[in-house]
Order: C-alpha cells, then sequence, then structure tokens
C-alpha cells in the first residue's frame, strides 16, 4: 500500500508539472497521447486502492491562473469533460446516466424526465473561452483557469472578428462558453512567413489568447466557436438544442455540427463516419462531445469534481507523438532536388508505426528550428495517408547534434547548388538517382503507362544495357532483354510490346512523363489542351504561359528552361525519332467513372486562385460533375473560396462535404 502511495504522489507531481506547461504556459512537453497515458494510470490507481489523495489532479480542472491577468470569478463554473476512448466506454457512461434518470422516474412518476435524447457536436481543440455580457454588451473575457476563477483576457478576445461586441439578448447578465481557436488554413499561412513557425493549432490559439499583448493576439486572426450558455438571469432552454438556437440568433459561431439523436445506439453509429471527416473541417478536433439534450435531465444528473454526468468526449486517436530524432539522410529526386528524411524511433501513431518522416528541405530544417536536434526529442505527425512530418524540437534549448547539410550530392559528389529552400544536384547526365527517377517516372501509370515496369527494372536496364535516358528504352532489342537476369522469353517480349503500344499516346500523358519540373498532372493536361502540339509547346514564352489559368511565374519558367534545355531537346528528339506520336485529343475527353467528381452535385463559392470559377465549373462538368448554384441536401460537394460567404455556412450546418483547402482541390484533379 505505501508502495502505490508513493507511486501515486510520484504521478500526481509530474501530471502537475505537465498542466502547469500546458495550460499556464502554453508549452507542452509531452504529447496528449503520453500525458493521458499518466492521467489514466493514476485514475486506474485510484480505483484499485480506493484512496484519492486530496491534491489529485483527478479532482481538479486547469492549473493555476497566471499572475498578470486580472482574475475573473465564473459567474457559473466551468467543467471538464469525462472522455470515452472507445464505443464501449461510452455504453458505460450511458448506463450510468440511464440508471440515475430511471432512479429519479421511480421516485417522481408524477413528473418523469422524457426519453433520454442526445446531441453530437465537435470538439474543438483550442482554449476555452467564458465571455460576459452585460445588458447585450461584452464586458468581459476570461480562460476556464482552475473552472472556478479564470484570467480576464478581454482585450486579447476583442481582436477576434466573429466574438459579436454586442448581442440583441439585452435582458441582463449572460455568460456563454466555447472555444478561441486558430483555423488551420490561417496557421499555413501564418507559417508561411513566420520566423519562428508555430507547431500546432491549439498551442498557437492558447498562446495567443494569454499573450500580455493584445498585438501579438490580432496578428494570429483566430477565430471562436460557442456551445454553452453557462449563467444567465432569467432564461431558461428547454434543451441543448434550443440553447444552440439562442447562440445562433445571438451571432455566435457554433458547431457546424449539431445532431440530434433518439437513442445512444443511433448517435454511435454515426461516430465513425463523423470521425472520417474529422480532415475536412479548417480547424482542429480533437473528438465529438455527446451531451444528453434535455436541460432537466442535466439538472437531475449534475456533476462531480470535475465534469458534468450529462455529457461525454469520444476522444479521436491521437496523430501526434513525440520521439528522438535518430539521423537524417538526403535523397536524390528525378529532378536533382535533395530532400532530408528524417529517421526517429519507431513511435506509433493511430495504430501505424512511424519510422521516417519528411523535412521538405534545407530551409525547413532552419525554420523550424531543427538545426541542432539530432538525438533530441521532436513532435512528428501524421494526419489522414499524407507522409509523417516532422513539426519541431521539443524543447528550445540546442542539445542536440547539429543537422549538417551536405555539399556534394550523396550519390554523384557534384557540388550541390542552393535555390530558394532546396538543395539541388545538377548533374542531369551522370547522376545515378536522377537517371533512374526520370525513367521511372517516364514509364509510371500516368504518364507512359509501360506496364510491369518498376524502379526495378529501371535500375537492371542501367546497370547492365547502360539505359540512361528514356529514349533509351526504345533502342532495346529482345537480344538486349533476353540476356539478362530474371528476363525470361515471356517477359522481354511483353515490355517490348508495352513500350511499342506506348508510342500512341496523348499529348498530356507525353508532357507529364517528360518530367518537367514543379509541373503536375493538371498542368501539363492544360497545356495540352491549350497548344495542342507539341512543337507550339516547346517554343511558348514565359508571357504566354501565365497568361494560362493555373500557371503561375515560377512553373512558366520552369517549362521554358526545360524545353530549352539541349538534353532534354535532344531526348525528345529522339523519341520522335523512334516513332513516339504523342496527340492531342480532339475528341470530347471519354469521362471516366473512376474520379472523385463523377456524378457528385457541386456547388462553388467564393473567389479560388488557382482558376476562375466558371473555368473550374467546366472543368468539373468535364469529370461528370454537375454544378449548381445553391446549397441544399442534395449538394454532395461545396468548393469553397476565399471569403466564401452563406454558401459556405450552410453546407457546414448540413454537414456537406467542403474543400477549402486549393492543394487539396488539385490533388483530386489530378486524381481525375
Ligand atoms: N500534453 C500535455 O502536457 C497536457 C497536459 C494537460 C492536459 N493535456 C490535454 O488536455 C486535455 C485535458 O484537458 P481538459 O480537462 O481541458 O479537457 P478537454 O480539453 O479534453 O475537454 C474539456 C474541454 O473541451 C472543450 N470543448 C470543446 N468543444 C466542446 C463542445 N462542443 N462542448 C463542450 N465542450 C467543448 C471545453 O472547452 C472543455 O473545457 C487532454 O486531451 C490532455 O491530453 C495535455
Ligand atoms: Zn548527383
Amino acid at each position: 500500500m505505501t508502495d502505490s502511495m508513493e507511486t501515486m504522489k510520484a504521478l500526481i507531481e509530474e501530471i502537475y508539472s505537465h498542466n502547469h506547461l500546458y495550460y499556464t504556459m502554453d508549452q507542452p512537453s509531452i504529447s496528449d497521447a503520453d500525458y493521458d497515458l499518466l492521467y489514466d494510470r493514476l485514475v486506474a490507481m485510484e480505483k484499485a486502492t480506493g484512496i484519492t489523495l486530496p491534491n489529485s489532479p483527478t479532482q481538479r480542472v486547469g492549473d493555476q491562473i497566471l499572475k498578470g491577468f486580472d482574475p475573473h470569478r465564473h459567474k457559473s463554473r466551468l467543467w471538464s469533460l469525462d472522455k470515452a476512448q472507445n464505443k464501449d466506454e461510452l455504453m458505460i457512461w450511458y448506463t450510468r446516466a440511464s440508471k440515475l434518470v430511471n432512479e429519479y422516474n421511480d421516485q417522481n412518476d408524477e413528473d418523469p424526465l422524457p426519453p433520454l435524447s442526445f446531441v453530437m457536436e465537435l470538439k474543438f481543440d483550442g482554449l476555452t473561452l467564458n465571455l460576459t455580457y452585460d445588458h447585450g454588451e461584452l464586458v468581459q473575457a476570461s480562460t476556464r483557469g482552475n473552472g472556478v476563477i479564470g484570467e480576464g483576457i478581454l482585450a486579447q478576445v476583442k481582436t477576434i472578428r466573429s466574438i459579436p461586441s454586442e448581442i440583441p439578448y439585452r435582458d441582463g447578465i449572460i455568460e456563454v462558453q466555447g472555444e478561441g481557436i486558430m483555423n488551420l488554413s490561417v496557421l499555413e499561412e501564418y507559417n508561411k512567413t513566420a520566423i519562428e513557425p508555430l507547431k500546432n493549432a491549439r498551442n498557437a490559439a492558447a498562446g495567443a489568447l494569454r499573450n500580455l499583448n493584445p498585438k501579438v493576439t490580432d496578428s494570429r486572426k483566430l477565430n471562436a466557436y460557442f456551445y454553452q450558455v453557462g449563467y444567465t438571469d432569467g432564461l431558461r432552454f428547454e434543451n441543448h438544442e434550443a440553447m444552440v438556437e439562442f447562440l445562433r440568433n445571438n451571432r455566435f459561431k457554433v458547431s457546424p455540427l449539431v445532431q440530434v439523436f433518439d437513442s445512444i445506439e443511433a448517435a454511435a453509429g454515426e461516430l465513425d463516419s463523423i470521425t472520417a471527416m474529422r480532415h475536412t473541417y479548417d480547424f482542429l478536433i480533437d473528438g465529438i462531445v455527446i451531451k444528453i439534450n434535455d436541460t432537466r435531465t442535466r439538472e437531475v444528473l449534475g456533476y462531480t469534481d470535475k465534469f458534468p454526468r450529462w455529457a461525454i468526449a469520444y476522444k479521436f486517436e491521437a496523430e501526434e507523438a513525440i520521439t528522438t530524432l535518430l539521423s537524417v539522410s538526403w535523397e536524390v529526386g528525378r529532378t536533382g532536388k535533395i530532400t532530408p528524411v528524417a529517421k526517429v524511433e519507431p513511435v506509433d501513431i493511430a495504430g501505424v508505426t512511424v519510422q521516417n518522416c519528411t523535412l521538405n528541405n534545407v530551409g525547413d530544417i532552419e525554420r523550424k528550428g531543427l538545426k541542432h536536434a539530432l538525438g533530441s526529442q521532436v513532435f512528428i505527425r501524421r494526419s489522414n495517408d499524407v507522409i509523417p512530418e516532422l513539426l519541431g524540437k521539443v524543447t528550445e534549448e540546442m542539445d542536440g547534434e547539429e543537422i549538417v547539410a551536405p555539399v556534394s550530392c550523396p550519390s554523384c559528389g557534384s557540388v550541390l547548388e542552393l535555390k530558394g529552400a532546396h538543395l539541388f544536384c545538377l548533374n542531369r547526365v551522370e547522376c545515378r538517382p536522377q537517371l533512374i527517377g526520370r525513367i521511372t517516372h517516364f514509364a509510371s501509370r500516368d504518364a507512359m503507362d509501360i506496364e510491369t515496369f518498376s524502379i526495378m527494372t529501371a535500375e537492371q536496364l542501367y546497370a547492365e544495357l547502360n539505359v540512361k535516358d528514356p529514349a533509351d528504352l526504345y533502342d532495346l532489342t529482345f537480344e538486349d532483354l533476353i540476356k539478362l537476369e530474371r528476363f525470361g522469353d515471356k517477359k522481354a517480349k511483353n515490355l517490348l510490346a508495352s513500350l511499342e503500344k506506348s508510342k500512341q499516346c496523348d499529348l498530356s500523358s507525353f508532357l507529364y512523363a517528360l518530367g518537367i519540373p514543379n509541373t503536375g498532372k493538371t498542368t501539363t493536361r492544360v497545356l495540352a489542351d491549350h497548344y495542342r502540339d507539341l512543337h507550339k509547346l516547346m517554343a511558348a514564352t514565359p508571357e504566354e504561359l501565365v497568361a494560362l489559368y493555373d500557371i503561375g511565374g515560377i512553373m512558366a519558367d520552369s517549362i521554358v528552361s526545360f524545353f530549352r534545355d539541349p538534353l532534354m531537346q535532344r531526348s525528345i528528339d529522339r523519341l520522335l525519332q523512334a516513332g513516339v506520336t504523342p496527340v492531342s485529343e480532339e475528341a470530347p475527353v471519354i469521362m471516366n467513372a473512376d474520379n472523385p467528381f463523377f456524378g457528385k452535385t457541386i456547388v462553388l463559392t467564393g473567389t479560388l486562385s488557382i482558376m476562375g470559377r466558371d473555368e473550374m465549373g467546366k472543368k468539373l462538368e468535364a469529370l461528370g460533375a454537375k454544378i449548381t448554384g445553391s446549397v441544399s441536401k442534395k449538394t454532395d460537394i461545396v468548393i469553397a473560396g476565399e471569403s466564401a460567404g452563406s454558401k459556405l455556412t450552410k453546407a457546414q450546418d448540413l454537414g456537406i462535404r467542403v474543400i477549402d483547402n486549393e492543394q487539396e482541390l488539385l490533388e483530386m484533379l489530378g486524381e481525375a
């Protein structure tokens, strides 16, 4: 027993030190998943021993409030939320709540509580806010603090444009609770030019709101969503839906998802599909909150020391982890670009073991403060099926070994050149990974589609038959191939037949196969549609190219210098001489039902930077989509550009899929 007491004391101390870093300093030093492990261990020990030490963090909310802010005593307490890690835990919560409801009803059979119904909302991951309005005017805003007293941050909160400084409800004092957040698109934009990039939207929002200088808060362009009227002098809402309606009518942003269910089974049945939507929102969410709808039932159920018994957070699996950076290697791509790849101590994120992370480029290492990070603790993130990314160092100290960028190519030894944030090997003639990469890309499915060709084929042909350029492929003979290991009669014939077949190709695939730097599938299609002839394109000027809709200056320069390169000109000539005949399709594009837009009803709103709305509409129609002007239940997708207005809001209200990330849109078009 004394042993477990000591362990519990140590755990409590450890948890408090993390609480302080997280709640007070906005600088957590471990991931939420690791924190939750510590916390859950403490809860389990308290249960096993039946002892809860008086200072246990399981009995209280948050941490001490920071000096420098005026304390604000909340008119009505703020709580934390009990959490369920899976559906079983959700059912345990439900069973407990319904038991209490049944007990109450047994004793009050004249006036029983209504059958349970549930509301589901997004669980915003930001900083809890409590706003005080006095006769319609915003007079105070504060953090949750320890739930009873928070820090007054009115000046900071006033920088949030979406928070009304006056509301139509003027009948007395009212406090509303919500979450201050930083939109993910805003974070991304901020990080593009930031001297010190922000690692995570939650800490970015919390740090900005608890910054003593409101100008700093202002520069982060925060946003806020509200979900609870905590205190009112005279209002009473029959249920949560009515409360949300009141918030909406008083111009507060509310969860784009407020869904009501008659049974817990029905609610549980929706969890997976909402979880799958997690990445479609432009803000961080770390779960789904399930609340009992009826107000009177809530009052009967009441609160523990820490959370309401009438609500629970169904938490998503964490996507961030902390691990050790072991080494960085430098890989040469087909365009000569050198990419640093980080090897980390294997760590589990959302059920997948991560060992390698990308670092984008040398500039990134500097910007993320990772210059001296070898051997130290780093944050990594894996979201969706994106390649895991290294976000930054856990501590500010330069306690690790230096990551030294190479001066010469790790493969061919040529001196590297820095262009922008990237290092390049300019040796296109002899640098092996570049040649192999170029040939593999040329043969790939979206390019010349040479069946059964893989990187292994490219390596073998390079090593044994000196194939260094895509054009060399068309010089291969049966006699050459049959000599090779693993190449039987059939395989040799198949490859030759595939090569022969590939000679009849469409222009856009051919252009893509050439591997022009900075130019993807969408762009090569645009080029092919516009020029319809290879030689016309080869003669194009940068001015001409930038006039096309999704081509910017950098891309135009890439294209022009690619076609002016004598090496590429020679390669193209040889391809044409070998009989490769790229043609531009005159006939309307054959619709491929296998694209993400086929058969979908789509609404376009706001301004897109990649192309005009009309043009985008035509493009989508060509892919088999139906474009309409207004959002309804029948809409499948809303594509929202800059300053999208009510159509976007309506889409979010209806839970319709929104694409507001142009990069994602381009990728989807690339797949189409
Ligand atoms: N990494 C660390 O060092 C560290 C330290 C302390 C806490 N934490 C993390 O903080 C969390 C625990 O903190 P907590 O007690 O603040 O709980 P919580 O943040 O998990 O949940 C409670 C909060 O959810 C918010 N919320 C968001 N959307 C809501 C909605 N629609 N309805 C109601 N409430 C909503 C409320 O502000 C409420 O205060 C855990 O996830 C833990 O991992 C991490
Ligand atoms: Zn090289």
